[in-house]
């Protein structure tokens, strides 16, 4: 794993989302649901929770957005840059997007996996940075994989229990 440079990471122990936007590839139950399941893995390993708010700012604000969309890093049409995420910090700091002109789905082996994406860019969001660990959830490159059997690996646990400590449900 890898930290980003100064370790930026959110000091607050409750986090909030927002999702101000949806993909048309999917229902926007389910869009709620992956974003809700993709935060818990991470929040199950640290002492941090999340919250989703309706409106106004959240620290993470989750977009569905394509080439030019207000932020110096434009998406590039279908594939390559999947979406990207900010670190930690004020404003766009935690901000997650999802690039619209990639085919988003859900358990199927066709497109981009939403629950796989979403959860490499809420890593992001937490101030880790790419893992050299092929089959990490944070390595730099997409990996279809098995739906079925998607979860952490040990390596993305270590790095984000190294930045924000062990949960412990006692
Ligand atoms: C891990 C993701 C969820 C998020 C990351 C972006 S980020 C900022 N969040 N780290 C991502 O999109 N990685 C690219 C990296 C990439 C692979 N190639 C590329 C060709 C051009 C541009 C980028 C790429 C080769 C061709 C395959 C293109 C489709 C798959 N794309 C990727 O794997
Ligand atoms: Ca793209
Ligand atoms: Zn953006
Ligand atoms: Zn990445």
């Amino acid at each position: 794993y890898s930290l980003i440079p100064n370790s930026p990471k959110w000091y607050s122990r409750a986090v909030t989302y927002r999702i101000m936007s949806y993909t048309p590839d999917l229902p926007k139950l389910v869009v709620d649901q992956i974003v809700a399941k993709a935060l818990r893995m991470w929040s199950e390993q640290i002492p941090l929770n999340f919250i989703r708010v309706r409106w106004g700012t959240a620290d993470i604000m989750i977009d569905f957005a394509s080439r030019d969309h207000g932020d110096n890093y434009p998406f590039d049409g279908p594939g390559n840059t999947l979406a990207h995420a900010f670190p930690p910090g004020p404003g766009l700091g935690g901000d997650a997007h999802f690039d619209n002109d990639e085919y988003w789905t859900d358990g199927t082996n066709t497109g981009v996996n939403f629950l796989r994406a979403a959860t490499h860019e809420f890593g992001h969001s937490l101030g880790l940075d790419h893992s050299s660990v092929p089959g990490a959830v944070m390595y730099p490159t997409y990996e279809k994989g098995n739906p079925k059997d998607f979860r952490l690996t040990e390596d993305d646990i270590e790095g984000i229990q190294k930045l924000y400590g062990k949960r412990n449900d006692s």
